[in-house]
């Protein structure tokens, strides 16, 4: 379905222009105008009618249209005063269903602003980009308040988080987001559909959260994460001895602690954590 705008407003290129509006290089600032695209990606977390959607760095709100005309309200977190004009416009045209908070990502939580379940979707600020990701797959309860994420990344870091075990993509990022949740690659954006173009290819990542995921403390999990593949090329046994009890765990489930971190499944690192948990 397609929600119009109770005002008309003009395209976006020439809205973006009417503005002044330039890139800044120092915010992360890539902005897609291609409206066609924008729906599509738009469609990727399914229907939004009527459905809540949290969005990071709006810029000037070529996602966000989209997502308004998918029929979603929207709440969106903007760093960049100068965007703001530009974001009225859009709220006052879709009659208050966007909800813009000038500010920085990083120092607003999404389930306190949203109330109730939402999608969260974003052509992220490279900078911030996986320091928001992992803040959203952190939390003690789950499932989360948040149904789905639909988030760009530089390809590499889409990589990483959907990579499998034993590649050499496979890493922190990949654990914390698979241990509970399914991640895909929905999109893969080429980096001349952007203005600015950046340097690297990009693509989208779906998340969905599981319904019964494993009992486990997320921090220690994240912990013991950290410390593994911080010194991937090192044997368990070296990598995680700041961790009290890690060492002696692994044996106890029978992992070699000869191993490297990269060759320990999902699944193995999240019996770890149990275990040094219990
Ligand atoms: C890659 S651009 C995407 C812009 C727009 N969504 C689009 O798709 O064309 C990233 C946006 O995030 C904003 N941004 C950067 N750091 C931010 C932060 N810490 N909190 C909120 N927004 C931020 C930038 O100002 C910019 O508008």
């Amino acid at each position: 379905m397609t929600v119009a705008p109770a005002r008309p407003l003009p395209p976006l290129r020439e809205a973006v222009r009417a503005h002044g509006l330039s890139a800044s290089k120092a915010l992360g600032q890539n902005f897609l105008f291609d409206e066609q695209l924008l729906d599509r990606i738009a469609a990727l977390p399914g229907n939004l009618d009527g459905e809540l959607v949290f969005e990071v760095g709006p810029g000037p709100g070529g996602l966000t249209r989209a997502l308004l005309r998918a029929g979603a309200e929207v709440i969106a977190v903007e760093r960049d005063d100068r965007c703001l004009p530009l974001l009225g416009e859009l709220s006052d045209a879709f009659e208050g269903r966007l909800r813009v908070i000038a500010g920085d990502a990083m120092a607003h939580d999404p389930e306190a602003l949203a109330g109730r379940p939402y999608h969260i979707v974003a052509n992220l600020p490279y900078n911030v980009g996986t320091a928001l990701f992992t803040r959203w797959l952190e939390p003690r309860a789950w499932p989360p308040q948040w149904r789905s994420l639909t988030l760009m990344f530089q390809q590499e870091v889409a990589e990483r988080i959907v990579a499998a075990v034993g590649t050499s993509a496979y890493g922190r990022l990949s654990v914390l987001a698979q241990w509970r949740s399914s991640a895909r690659i929905a999109m893969r954006v080429h980096r001349s559909a952007f203005t600015p173009p950046p340097k690297v290819m990009s693509a989208i990542v779906h998340v969905v959260p599981a319904e019964q995921p494993p009992s486990v403390d997320p921090a220690l999990l994240s912990r013991l994460t950290e410390k593994g593949f911080g010194q991937r090329r090192k044997m368990l046994r070296q990598s995680l001895k700041g961790v009290p009890g890690a060492v002696e765990a692994l044996e106890t489930i029978g992992i070699d602690p000869t191993r490297r971190a990269e060759t320990v499944s999902v699944a193995e690192w999240v019996a770890l954590a149990r275990t040094l948990g219990s």
